[in-house]
């Protein structure tokens, strides 16, 4: 397959997918990490029926009275962590507070602003008396049930979910193993931040932005530097190294120094596809090596390699850990005019914002060249223009790719 469209690439990504592996980790290092197994809810939560409320916990009936105030003698006392375990009779209540068990004899809580209280003797006053009032009991398993599924194998775990998995009890949990990608970029003017540059060199910036994206999307990045534009140089580094995936940036295009291309065919290259119908992005790649390494070469413009990153890079670790697909897309409106795609499939960087009538609107930048570091430093989304798409008013709808921004 030499030019593939964006689907065609996606689908060949995902097929080129490693199976995932389990592994156990504790809950205190599982965030971010995806789920292999579904977790089950060993119990209900809550596994009691609990006071939402400080205050009193009576039976409905003794609280019926044609009187102004019903009087009632306090038998006791449930506290979180410490349960009221004898019987209340009508005409009795316990001292109850929030998240604490509910006597079993008791279907009410009287909150404690609605009480007057001497010694062990309550009054409750008219308000706490409503025989429809609210009962500020939570129920047993309001919360889930034991035996509920609670998550999903696939899922990956936020904090709200971790704090799901905490509830119900689990100290460890199973999820998927991260897979190993190595980022290797290539070029000879390229120096490291820190170092000193010759007039014709510029700073390597790629790499960061994609080895915090391959942490960010679930996998385990690692650093193989810069390889000048050396094809014995770049068979060497490309030869030893162990992962599951190589990522290489730059030398991808077509000119006399794009060496990275002949030094994977040494290696046994197997391309799914050469090319890619993307602006930008053309020059991305595809495949595995005889040893099974996957390999995906993006090209050396920066907005050219987060573009492609952004599609191929994170849908190929979403599928290596068992993530099911989903469209990353929504909607908005661009607030000014947008030129024609042409034959490629374009992502313009863009920033959303909304309108006062709450529309969710989208502003391309007006400078698109793909070496452009400032502006995708400034963009949060991506407009997708599928090719050929005509010129665009302001006011039209189109689909947006919002960036995972922290
Ligand atoms: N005659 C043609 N020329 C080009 C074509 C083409 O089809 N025919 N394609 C163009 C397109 S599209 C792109 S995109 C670029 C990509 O080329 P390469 O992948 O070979 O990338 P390089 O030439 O190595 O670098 C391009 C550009 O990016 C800078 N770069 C590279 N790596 C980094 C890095 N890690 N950090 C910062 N900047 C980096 C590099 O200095 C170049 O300026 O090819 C077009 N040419
Ligand atoms: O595809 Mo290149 O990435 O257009 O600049």
């Amino acid at each position: 397959m030499k030019n593939v469209a964006v689907d065609v690439a996606l689908a060949a990504v995902r097929q080129g997918a490693i199976s995932p592996v389990a592994e156990p980790v504790p809950l205190a290092k599982a965030m971010g990490r995806v789920l292999a197994e579904a977790v089950l809810a060993g119990r209900d939560q809550p596994p009691f029926n609990a006071s939402a409320m400080d205050g009193y916990a009576v039976r409905r009936d003794s609280l019926k009275t044609k009187a102004k105030q019903v009087t009632l003698h306090v038998v006791g006392e449930s506290a979180a962590g410490r349960a009221y375990a004898g019987r209340v009779a009508a005409g009795e209540a316990v001292r109850i507070f929030t998240g604490a068990p509910v006597p079993a004899d008791c279907d009410a809580v009287v909150i404690q602003e609605n009480v007057v209280r001497q010694a062990d003797v309550i009054d409750v006053l008219p308000d706490g008396c409503k025989p429809d009032g609210p009962s500020h009991i939570r129920k047993a398993g309001q919360d889930f049930k034991a035996g509920d599924t609670l998550l999903e194998p696939g899922q990956r775990l936020d904090p709200w979910r971790l704090s799901l998995v905490a509830a119900a009890g689990l100290d460890t949990v199973p999820v998927r193993k991260r897979p190993r990608i190595a980022v290797l970029c290539t070029g000879d003017e390229l120096v490291l931040p820190g170092q000193t540059p010759k007039p014709d060199q510029i700073y390597e910036s790629a790499s960061h932005a994609l080895m915090a994206l391959i942490k960010q999307w679930g996998g385990k990045a690692s650093y193989l530097g810069v390889e000048g534009d050396d094809a014995r140089a770049l068979h060497k580094a490309l030869k030893k190294t162990k992962a599951d995936l190589i990522v290489t940036v730059g030398g991808a295009s077509v000119g006399d120094y794009d060496l990275v291309r002949p030094a994977l065919e040494k290696l046994g290259l197997a391309l799914d596809f050469a090319s890619v119908a993307v602006k930008p992005g053309k020059p991305t790649s595809f495949g595995r090596l005889t040893d099974g390494t996957r390999i995906l070469s993006l090209p050396g413009n920066p907005a050219s390699a987060f573009v492609t990153a952004q599609l191929f890079l994170k849908a190929w670790i979403e599928a290596s850990l068992g993530m099911p697909e989903t469209s990353p897309f929504i909607t908005a409106v661009t607030q000014g005019p947008l030129s024609a795609a042409g034959p490629r499939e374009s992502y313009l960087r863009a920033k959303i914002g909304s309108s006062l009538q709450g529309q969710l609107q989208v502003t391309a930048f007006d400078d698109q060249d793909s070496s452009l570091v400032s502006v995708f430093a400034r963009a949060d989304a991506l407009i997708r223009l599928p090719a050929n798409t005509l010129p665009q008013n302001a006011g039209a709808r189109v689909e947006v790719l919002p960036l995972d921004r922290l």
